[in-house]
């Protein structure tokens, strides 16, 4: 017998009441009875939800089985011919509701499934609760030629742009490249779309020149769903930012290409600044009512024209109608400005600058009802531009060369929304994200590009019809102006 007892641990106080508990012994069979079923039952689970690659599997074997070896080639053989043959009859049928759910569905539990909760952890959208792990859940995967989309259903506490944020790093967690979010009709989902293929890769040609504009909807490129995309004038005004070789002048000349039937037929008037020297714009003189370019002065002066015709054309619908119709008489007046930093930060005589600031100003607040739209481009967003940010309701990023940039120009949490125009590579001049007042997600585009023999081609086949007989309200600002 030892002569002294070292017992490790803390002494546990006797307590006043003690309860033993009775000991249960399970059998070894009963346990292996259990697992057994457990198994069982979470076979048959992923069975069902895996419908589409078990019962292909089950139906082959019991073909195989019953038939033999060559029925299930043969029969392997007739519905790759049946596919083949939808594919040639009705490919857009065929990729729709035969390849992209097959796609969609290998790629889900391939691709998705089988990273998702590390991926969930590792890029911060999974969380921990009373020792408790929660991981969004993946409900849904569609794919198309372009991309994939899974709609996700959100842990509480998670808004749309904390995917949106997460986005990029999601995007490459699943060796892919790009990724935006936005949200979904219910509240408690997202929508994540991930690009495998970049569908804006090929340079878009010009679009046809409609007769009369579609003032509500200036075809100026395309989207990513390959549609043609539509721009809203009515109402609006329009900032176009990005580097320099972005592609600005694709998105000006896409612009006034849509506008050239009613440039030619005189519903639309477009004034042209070119503060760089004429070296943009210069190429479609014949298609601008006034063309400035020269000294800053003159520049100053075009501007405060349009001023003059705005109010009085205001003084004349005040009280009659709240927007204004073009018409030959009254046309459409766009000012198409090629550097708009060009006029408010760069002009050295102080007095110029205010001057054009101020006539900016006006056109850009009170121009929209009466039918006087400003469409600028700007390469650099410095602060001196920013006060007119916020006139302008569509904006339009191409690439910009640091993030920050991105809010500057399009709007606070532009960026986080998926306006990656920093991530916009050189080689995707005319790419650009479209942000519209009141629509929270940024749509991105690819302008048509004109070649300078486009532009030298519209000029010629668009110029304004009648440059001698002026509009009555330019002969009105005139006797205005003695
Ligand atoms: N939409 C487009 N599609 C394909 N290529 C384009 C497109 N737009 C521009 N490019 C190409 O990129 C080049 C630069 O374009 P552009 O001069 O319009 O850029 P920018 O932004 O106006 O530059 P800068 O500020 O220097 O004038 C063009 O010469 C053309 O080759």
């Amino acid at each position: 017998m030892p002569l002294i007892n070292i017992i490790p641990g803390e002494k546990i106080p006797v307590a006043p009441m003690n309860v033993r508990l009775p000991a249960w012994r399970v059998p070894g069979w009963l346990l292996v009875f259990w697992w057994l079923a457990r198994g069982l039952l979470r076979l048959t689970v992923l069975a069902v939800r895996y419908w589409w690659l078990t019962t292909p599997t089950v139906l082959a074997l019991w073909v195989r089985a019953e038939f033999g070896g060559l029925v299930l080639a043969g029969v392997v053989l007739v519905v790759a011919a049946g596919c083949g043959a939808w594919w040639r009859w009705h490919r857009s049928s065929w990729l729709r509701f035969g390849w992209y759910p097959i796609v969609a569905r290998v790629r889900m539990l391939f691709v998705y499934r089988r990273r998702w909760a590390s991926v969930m952890a590792t890029c911060g959208l999974a969380t921990s609760f009373a020792g408790d792990r929660y991981v969004p859940h993946l409900l849904r995967v569609r794919c198309d030629r372009f991309g994939d989309e899974l709609t996700v259903r959100m842990l509480p506490g998670q808004i749309p742009d904390d995917w949106g944020q997460a986005a990029e790093r999601l995007a490459y967690a699943f060796r892919l490249r790009t990724g935006q979010a936005r949200s979904a009709a219910r509240a408690d989902r997202v929508v994540l779309r991930f690009v495998r293929r970049d569908p804006l890769a090929g340079v878009v040609a010009p679009l046809p020149v409609p007769e009369v504009p579609a003032l509500d909807g200036l075809a100026l490129g395309v989207d990513e769903d390959g549609h043609p995309y539509r721009l809203r004038l009515t109402g609006s005004h329009v900032l176009i930012a990005g580097a320099t070789g972005s592609g600005k002048g694709s998105v000006l000349w896409s612009l006034i290409r849509s506008l050239a039937g009613g440039i030619r037929s005189g519903l639309v008037e477009v004034w042209a600044f070119d503060p760089k020297g004429g070296m943009e714009l210069a190429a479609g003189v014949p298609l601008f009512a006034r063309f400035a370019y020269d000294d800053p002065d003159s520049m100053a002066g075009v501007l405060d024209d349009a001023v003059k015709r705005m109010r009085l054309r205001a003084a004349r619908l005040r009280g009659v109608t709240r927007q204004h119709v073009p018409t030959v008489k009254e046309p459409l007046l766009v000012l198409v400005v090629d550097e708009l930093a060009a006029l408010t930060a760069y002009i050295t005589d102080r007095k110029v600058r205010d001057r054009i600031k101020e006539s900016l100003g006006l056109l850009l607040s009170q121009g929209r009802a009466v039918g006087v739209h400003v469409v600028a481009a700007l390469q650099d967003p410095r602060k001196d531009v920013l006060p007119f940010r916020d006139l302008f309701p569509t904006r339009i990023g191409l690439r910009l060369t640091e993030p920050e940039q991105v809010d500057m120009v399009l709007g606070d949490s532009a960026r986080d929304r998926g306006a990656l125009c920093d991530r916009i590579p050189e080689s995707s001049p005319g790419v650009g994200f479209v942000v519209l007042d009141g629509v929270r997600e940024p749509v991105r585009v690819r302008f048509a590009y004109l070649t300078d023999d486009d532009i030298h081609h519209l000029g010629h086949t668009h110029r304004r019809l009648d440059t001698t007989s002026d509009s009555d309200e330019q002969e009105a600002a005139r006797e205005d102006q003695h």
